[in-house]
């Protein structure tokens, strides 16, 4: 049975245009002119309990007003989605105990109490009865091994200590889905392999749906074994991990200082130019060519430097997208 069904689902934004200066501030308070921002434009998409699914996308790409539409905290501007039976914007208590939301730059524990106070605020909020608040507090600080840090107020915490405490508060009413913002933005890569590991265990225990937005490859090729991309408010892909993974994985980027000036064209034998500025160019070369064209080059050009690089996810995701839109 799918967990979360959306069919359709909108957002659009309407605000005020602001201008810079004070003459047209003043003139803004007799003729202001309305904009709207269509943030999320008729998406779709079913997932089934228990699984976990990455939500990826460029910066401004709708990931996060999503999220908020599916857990109550935005109405949609058009479009349905139902989660466990339950319509999100609706607010319904029944609901309210079946999920949670955990936003990585924002935080839900009260920053100059210790951890354990906001903990005990949610038992009360969630009527979590003492014997479930007890055992799953135990459990939890222990698989994130932060039962010393429970007494510690917030403030005093890092970044990926507090981290592990949201999710302790978050998970206290064994919620069955699971929606996470960015849980490991920030984060150092120790902690954020601590914070997967801990959700794939948690998954696998508790079979919670998860829905998990991240700028963090490792997250999303680690924990969700299906990807949906968004890109301007509209879903480009959803399926396996793997068609991205290849997109990405077959061009690498190479980037080179060069000694004296080169005219592009002689560049173009050893990849696709993207950039060539004076001293230094930026070579789009597929993987298996790598080894060969860097030995080429430095045999044929005045290279002072050189280094490779991947390309980057948005990168990769827009790659995908022209793709898709041209088949
Ligand atoms: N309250 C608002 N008023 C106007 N525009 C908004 C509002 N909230 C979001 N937007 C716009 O909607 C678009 C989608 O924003 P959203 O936060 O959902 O993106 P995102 O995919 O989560 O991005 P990021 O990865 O940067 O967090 C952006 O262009 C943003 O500026």
């Amino acid at each position: 049975m799918p967990g979360i069904i959306v069919e359709g689902l909108s957002k659009s934004f309407q605000y005020y245009k602001k201008e810079v200066g004070l003459a047209s501030s003043l003139r803004n308070l007799f003729r202001r002119e309305m904009l709207t921002k269509e943030a999320v434009k008729g998406i779709s998409f079913e997932i089934p309990e228990g699984e976990i699914v990455g939500f990826l996308g460029p910066n401004g790409a709708g990931k996060t007003t999503t999220l908020k539409m599916l857990t109550g905290i935005l109405y949609p501007t058009s479009g349905s989605a139902s989660i466990l039976g339950h319509v999100p914007w609706e607010r319904r208590k029944a609901f309210k105990k079946q999920f949670a939301i955990v936003m990585g730059q924002k935080s839900q524990l009260w920053w100059d109490l210790p951890a354990n106070e906001s903990l005990h605020l949610n038992k009360h909020i969630y009527e979590v009865e003492d014997g479930q608040f007890r055992r799953t507090v135990d459990e939890l600080a222990e698989l994130l091994d932060v039962k010393e840090l429970l007494g510690v107020q917030v403030r005093r915490l890092s970044l990926g200590e507090r981290m592990k405490l949201e999710l302790i508060a978050s998970l206290l009413h064994q919620p069955r889905v699971l929606f996470l913002d960015e849980p490991t933005i920030g984060l150092d890569i120790l902690s954020q392999r601590r914070i997967r590991e801990f959700l794939k265990y948690y998954n696998q225990q508790q079979r919670t749906t998860i829905v998990l937005t991240s700028h963090y490859m490792n997250d999303i090729e680690d924990l969700c074994k299906r990807t949906i991309i968004v890109n301007s408010g509209r879903i480009v892909y959803d399926g396996s991990l793997a068609a991205v993974n290849r997109q990405l994985g077959q061009k690498k980027l190479m980037k080179i200082k060069l000694g004296e000036p080169v005219d592009p064209r002689r560049l173009e034998r050893f990849g696709r130019v993207r950039e060539c500025s004076g001293m230094e160019a930026v070579l789009e070369v597929d993987k298996s060519d790598l080894k060969e064209r860097s030995k080429e080059m430095l045999e044929h050009l005045p290279v002072l430097d050189f280094t490779i690089e991947e390309i980057s996810i948005e990168e990769g995701i827009a790659l995908l997208y022209a793709k898709e839109a041209a088949s």
